[in-house]
């Protein structure tokens, strides 16, 4: 079963740099809603209906919040204008439709300025447990209700920020290892329990289980220099976690930190691997 949605650990650019046609400069195109067909909005259903019935007590609370505020539980693929005017109310965010994986420079541009870009398409029936590319499921089920949180709307627009720098350094691939331990595969501590609220997790049927459930992870307290030394796989489920207390945490952590002073620093040790435990890891409990 390959990992739901994302790309090879990066270290150079990934889509090439002009938009395909019918895209605009920023890579976005109309998300033409009503051509959307009867399957596509089935498959939405379906995959719904699962992850809400898995997640219910298994993702983090403000998840589930921002599932009802978004009224995201109205059958079929969510109408991004609909979907926008609720967003954007709460925490000025909106998402675009883009066609499939956009250049990191443009993602980052789009975060930055509190646009979500999700893929305009949606896995085939044939194929609910398996996809290439984030489709509109993980990209709007997976990360979206969690923007209407102002601390998690906060650290994206801050990572999108941090991403244009780290383009700009040299230093992506630290900086996408931060994105890939959060955002996309990020535990919480909630009443003392693990929490999901990794966007990869919540909307993958067998994460969602073996990150809270398997013996064969590790699960180590969030650490900024660990995190960004540490290299993630794509092929498969997660072999190490990051697990975070509370959102503002990290967002102070990483807006009090010079990151690129951090690189710096980081690029004089070796890289750690993805299953790799050091001396100085706080194993979360
Ligand atoms: C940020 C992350 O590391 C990664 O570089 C990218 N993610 C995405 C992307 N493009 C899309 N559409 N969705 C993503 O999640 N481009 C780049
Ligand atoms: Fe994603």
């Amino acid at each position: 079963l390959q990992n739901d949605n994302h790309q090879r650990e990066r270290h150079g650019a990934l889509a090439s740099p002009t938009p395909p046609t019918g895209a605009a400069e920023d890579w976005t195109v109309p998300q033409r809603w009503d051509e959307l067909t009867a399957e596509d909005h089935w498959v939405w259903d379906t995959l719904f209906a699962r992850q809400q019935t898995l997640l219910h007590g298994r993702a983090v609370e403000a998840f589930g919040q921002g599932l009802d505020v978004l009224h995201l539980s109205r059958p079929g693929v969510p109408n991004f204008d609909e979907l926008n005017d609720k967003l954007h109310r709460r925490t000025g965010w909106t998402v675009v439709a883009v066609p499939g994986l956009v250049p990191d420079d443009v993602f980052f541009r789009h975060l930055s300025e509190r646009r979500f870009p999700a893929g305009n398409f949606i896995r085939a029936a044939d194929q609910l447990d398996y996809l290439e590319e984030p489709d509109v499921f993980h990209d709007v089920f997976g990360h979206v209700p969690l923007l209407a949180q102002p601390d998690v709307a906060d650290f994206m627009q801050a990572l999108g920020h941090l991403g244009l720098e780290a383009v700009e350094l040299g230093a992506l691939h630290r900086l996408a290892r931060l994105y890939w331990y959060t955002v996309e595969f990020g535990l919480a501590r909630e009443n003392g329990a693990f929490k999901i609220y990794g966007a990869g997790i919540l909307s993958s049927f067998g994460e969602s289980h073996y990150s809270l459930e398997s013996a064969k992870p590790h699960r180590l307290n969030f650490d900024l220099r660990r995190v960004l030394r540490t290299g993630y796989r794509t092929d498969s489920f997660q072999l190490s976690y990051f697990v975070i207390d509370r959102f503002e945490d990290v967002l102070k952590l990483v807006l009090r930190n010079d990151l690129s002073a951090l690189y710096e620093e980081l690029d004089r040790s070796p890289d750690l691997s993805p299953c790799s435990i050091e001396e100085a890891d706080l194993l979360a409990a």
